[in-house]
């Protein structure tokens, strides 16, 4: 709590008129709590025009009625699925310690602590209907220096229209093919919202012909130029997709399966907002996992371990989970032609973003759920809750897995044939690809 109102104020000192950033600030800081930063807090509260004690009463709540981009931290993890043991992850902790005690130490002698972060985060199909108010929401961001907006189309006035925002980061703009590999240096993570989006009556899948080829050609620029970078994929089919890039960097020889994720956030915040409305729960209170894929009955939101304990009924279970896994298509249809969910997307995007930038600034309290290669079943990628740090993935979350319902095991069994299909598909079209014969050059 008090490490909270510490940042808080540090970056309403710099820039009072800026509400919303100041927020999100406090949010990227909000979930550290450390006994020793709290003399120092108190210092730090001492800044001209603000009645700190009215601000400590207040933040709390403030931060996190704000945004929501943090991800609900109920969960604490000691699994031995580990990628790190269990020494590395207390090092990583107390290196963390050490530096919030740095900075408060530096407050109370006058000095200006750090607040902000410096990393580079690209967004690859940026000037589309997601790529727009994802790059906005980035560019609030205060651990963002540099955002890359990359697309093939429209991308230098959206990047001049952005870069009006009084936020700290510089925004670069990048077109074509040619400033690809430009648009990927120096960057800590990737996001990949370019592709076509679907329209009624189709599903993702049949966006697959379209898109495949997109990911598979920028998934081989990330490789060549930020082999290291968390990748972030948004393109449709998600289930197909990542299965694909990661071919691409096997191929390439950089495949780190830590550092690449299919965005699966959007179904969180459907299943939290759904979940909210039908149980007249505060929003921000409400976690639910949902595990799976990312298309049709792949999706399966875990109901039985939402957060906070609730109970349904067997009516509401089913009727909850459908509208879940049909959501992508309730907006398709009420779009009807101009496109897919964009701005929720956008927002579910920006919190997986700011949950990634968390983890690697050294956060240890960081849990998402995301569709990744995975240990947790024999699906070789399964969408399911995930500690990040700062090399990625850090461990799987079983205990969501275990203890299911009839309703979820039975669920969870239908879901394997059809995400397994789409698993296979986009490692044939990767090989396929791989194979095939490269033009000759005359
Ligand atoms: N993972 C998820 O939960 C969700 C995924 N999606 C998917 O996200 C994708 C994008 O959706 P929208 O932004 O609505 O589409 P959009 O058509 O509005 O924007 C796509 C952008 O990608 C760009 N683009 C196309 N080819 C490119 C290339 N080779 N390199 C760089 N940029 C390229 C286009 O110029 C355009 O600006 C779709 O495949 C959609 O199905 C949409 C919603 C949720
Ligand atoms: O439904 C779509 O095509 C876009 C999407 O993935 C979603 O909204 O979940």
């Amino acid at each position: 709590m008090a490490t909270r109102t510490y940042a808080f104020v540090e970056i309403f000192r710099i820039d009072q008129s800026s509400w919303t950033l100041s927020k999100m600030a406090a949010t990227a800081t909000a979930n550290v709590s450390i006994a020793a930063t709290a003399s120092g807090s108190a210092k730090a509260c001492m800044v001209p025009k603000i009645k700190p004690f009215s601000l400590q009463m207040t933040l709390a709540h403030d931060v996190r009625d704000f945004s929501g981009l943090k991800a609900a931290s109920y969960v604490s993890c000691e699994s031995e699925a580990s990628f790190l043991a269990k020494h590395g992850v207390i090092a990583l902790q107390n290196s963390f310690k050490t530096r919030a005690v740095k900075q408060s130490s530096a407050s109370a002698i006058g000095l200006r602590p750090k607040i902000s972060a410096s990393f580079n985060v690209a967004i690859l199909g940026a000037s589309g209907g997601i790529g727009q108010p994802l790059s906005l929401l980035i560019k609030m961001s205060p651990l963002v220096s540099g955002l890359h907006l990359y697309d093939i189309a429209n991308v230098k006035g959206v990047a001049a229209d952005l870069s009006h925002c009084n936020t700290p980061s510089e925004v670069l703009h990048f077109t074509g093919p040619d400033q690809l590999a430009a648009a990927l240096k120096g960057v800590n993570v990737v996001v990949i919202p370019a592709g076509v989006p679907r329209k009624p009556g189709m599903t993702r899948d049949d966006l697959f012909n379209m898109n495949a080829g997109i990911v598979k050609n920028l998934v081989e620029a990330v490789a060549d130029n930020c082999p290291g970078a968390f990748i972030h994929i948004i393109s449709n089919p998600v289930n197909s997709t990542v299965p694909i890039a990661a071919e691409v960097l096997k191929a390439k020889g950089v495949y780190d399966p830590k550092k690449l994720f299919g965005v699966t956030t959007l179904d969180v915040v459907r299943a939290n907002t759904f979940v909210a409305e039908k149980k007249n729960l505060k929003l921000i209170d409400v976690d639910v996992p949902v595990v799976g894929g990312h298309a049709g009955i792949t999706i399966l939101p875990l109901l039985s371990k939402t957060k906070p304990s609730v109970s349904f009924t067997d009516k509401e279970v089913e009727e909850l989970t459908v509208r879940i896994q049909n959501a992508g298509t309730e907006v398709v249809e009420a779009k009807a032609g101009a496109g897919s969910a964009t701005l929720s997307m956008a927002y579910a995007a920006a919190r997986f973003v700011e949950s990634s930038l968390r983890a690697l600034d050294g956060d240890t309290d960081v849990y998402e759920c995301a569709y990744v290669q995975s240990e947790v079943n024999e699906l070789p990628f399964f969408a399911s809750r995930i500690k990040l740090g700062k090399r990625g993935i850090e461990a799987f979350v079983n205990s969501d897995l275990q203890g299911l319902t009839d309703y979820e095991s039975n669920a969870l069994e239908a879901l394997k044939p059809e995400l397994k299909a789409s698993i296979e598909k986009g490692i044939a079209f990767a090989n396929k690809s791989k194979h095939a014969k490269q033009p000759v050059a005359v």
